[in-house]
């Protein structure tokens, strides 16, 4: 799915107006029906709701949202932050459809702000997408004032004061709320792990904005949702066999990190590989020949450390790289040769990717198209250079995979997936349970698998990390998020792969 730019949004409204032939003000309506059905479904009307409203249409919807929350017997007081003369048109004219039993002050000068009682409900409509430059004066006081008040805060369409898909100056401030419910799609902000405190748990909910025009709109931003992974899975076939679904190899474990050979081996085999060889230092053997069953063992003759390549590399589909390895200096020889001779597809991860970032010259032996890397943040920043901020990152992420033709999924709450075309998508599913050592070797595991079930490497990004996190989720149920293992996430991967094979209602 495409994310929009708040100037997209804007043109998005205005075309689904023509194409609909309705007024505005219907649109604004629909918002705020939308935006009132999630508010009823989390709070009952016995609470007292505080609407702070600014001048714009995102004002608009809080007057209607205050509107329709008074017909549902919510207890509604209204506060307006500016001047309503300079207010946009669909604001004015649901001020006028405002009932007279709910009370509608403005906010003048500071001594107006309420005080607010201690447990109070409170919905913020002073900004949204039209914000252009930082919160000042009266607006800045208000939403200090609310973020100190302690209370619940829910912000329709954006938290007040965040720039919805680039930086917000440094000091600004900015509503901190605990539910964003957002008009139609995600905005980027959402996705990026600095807004974290601002943003809360955000949620999307449907106005009908026209379809025809999101799907010719241009962005290489993009989510994932559940449709569009579903569309990529390639469903097995009758007169198929082991072979048919690729030979991998994973170069993983070292002395002492096994353990991240055996979980990226598992992860392997539960992601559907025909085959699976590990090359690990000798220590590794009898670990690896108990813990995995199903995959032939390959000893380095190193006891402790990968040294070399096996023989024959060419003969494995995919071969998936880093977890465990360390970055002693064999190691570092036999990344060197792996990059300079390999011509199957590379899956990159941990202390491989750290030996990469330490050298200019494998930097630039990286082959085009071939590589897939899955930094943490920290190895990514190794790799490709230190940021002062999110929307750096994202840039940075972008410019390292085009110049170098490579697929990086930059891991966290919301991975980004940078593609050699400049395409980034943001991952929707995971929680933070999955914080938790080895889930980053069970993600390679599965990514190699699916590269050597023959997945274009944009897909197996796609697929690969939608499915990791759908495990995480499934594994939520069953442990909650502080128990959580990277080994859960692997007993997880069968039914998190089911879930995509059921058609979705
Ligand atoms: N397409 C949709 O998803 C719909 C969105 N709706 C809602 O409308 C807002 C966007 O409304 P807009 O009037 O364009 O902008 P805002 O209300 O966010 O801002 C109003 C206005 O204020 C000026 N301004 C900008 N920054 C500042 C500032 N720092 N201080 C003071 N004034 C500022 C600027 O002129 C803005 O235009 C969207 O988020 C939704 O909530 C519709 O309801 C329908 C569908
Ligand atoms: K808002």
């Amino acid at each position: 799915m495409k994310l929009l730019t708040a100037a997209q949004i804007r043109e998005a409204d205005a075309y689904t107006i023509q194409e609909e032939n309705m007024a505005s003000l219907e649109l604004m309506e629909r918002a705020a029906r939308a935006f009132t059905g999630w508010f009823e479904n989390k709070f009952l009307p016995t609470e007292e709701v505080f609407v702070f409203c600014g001048p714009g249409n995102n004002g608009g919807d809080g007057l209607a949202v205050a509107r329709l929350l008074h017909q549902r017997k919510y207890k509604v007081q209204v506060f307006i932050v500016g001047d309503t003369a300079k207010a946009s048109e669909d604001f004015k004219a649901n001020l006028e459809r405002l009932p007279e039993e709910v009370q509608a002050q403005t906010i003048e000068e500071e001594k107006d702000i309420p005080e607010l009682p201690l447990i109070a409900c409170v919905v913020d409509a002073l900004f949204g997408t039209g914000l252009t430059r930082p919160l000042t004066g009266l607006y800045e006081e208000v939403v200090e004032q609310l973020n100190n008040s302690g209370a619940c805060i829910t912000s329709i369409d954006m938290p007040s004061g965040l720039y919805t898909d680039s930086q917000t100056p440094e000091g600004c401030t900015i509503i901190k709320a605990d539910n964003t419910i957002s008009f139609q799609l995600p905005k980027l902000a959402f996705f990026l792990p600095q807004h974290e405190e601002y943003v809360g748990d955000w949620q999307v909910v449907p106005i009908g904005l026209s379809e025809q025009f999101v799907s010719g709109v241009e962005t290489d931003l993009y989510y994932t949702s559940r449709r569009d992974v579903q569309q990529l899975l390639k469903p097995r076939r009758k007169f198929s066999h082991k072979g048919t679904y690729g030979h991998a190899l994973l170069l993983c474990g070292g002395y002492g990190k096994m353990g991240a050979a055996v979980l990226a081996a598992r992860a392997c085999l539960r992601s559907g590989v025909g085959l699976l060889t590990i090359q690990a230092p000798s220590a590794g053997y009898t670990v690896l020949q108990t813990a995995v069953p199903e995959a032939m063992t390959l000893t380095d003759p190193n006891r402790r450390h990968l040294s070399e390549l096996p023989e024959a590399i060419d003969k494995f589909d995919v071969i998936g790289v880093g977890p465990g390895i360390g970055t002693e200096p064999p190691t570092k020889t036999a990344i060197g040769q792996l990059l300079a001779t390999s011509s199957h597809p590379l899956v990159i991860d941990a202390d491989a990717i750290n030996i990469i970032a330490g050298s200019d010259r494998l930097k630039e032996q990286l082959p085009k198209n071939k590589v897939i890397f899955t930094p943490h943040p920290k190895e990514f920043e190794r790799l490709a250079g230190k940021v002062n901020n999110d929307y750096e990152r994202l840039q940075r992420l972008r410019d390292f995979c085009q110049e170098h033709q490579c697929y990086i999924t930059l891991k966290g709450s919301h991975t980004a997936i940078g593609t050699p075309s400049g395409k980034v998508y943001f991952n929707t599913t995971g929680n933070s349970g999955m914080a938790t050592g080895g889930t980053g070797d069970v993600l390679t595991g599965v990514i190699t698998a699916l590269v050597g079930q023959q997945y274009n490497l944009e897909e197996a990004c796609i697929l690969g990390v939608y499915v990791h996190g759908l495990a995480g989720d499934l594994a939520l149920r069953t442990v909650g998020d502080i128990g959580m293992t990277a080994s859960d996430l692997i007993d997880h991967l069968p039914k998190a792969f089911m879930c995509l094979q059921q058609p979705m209602s």
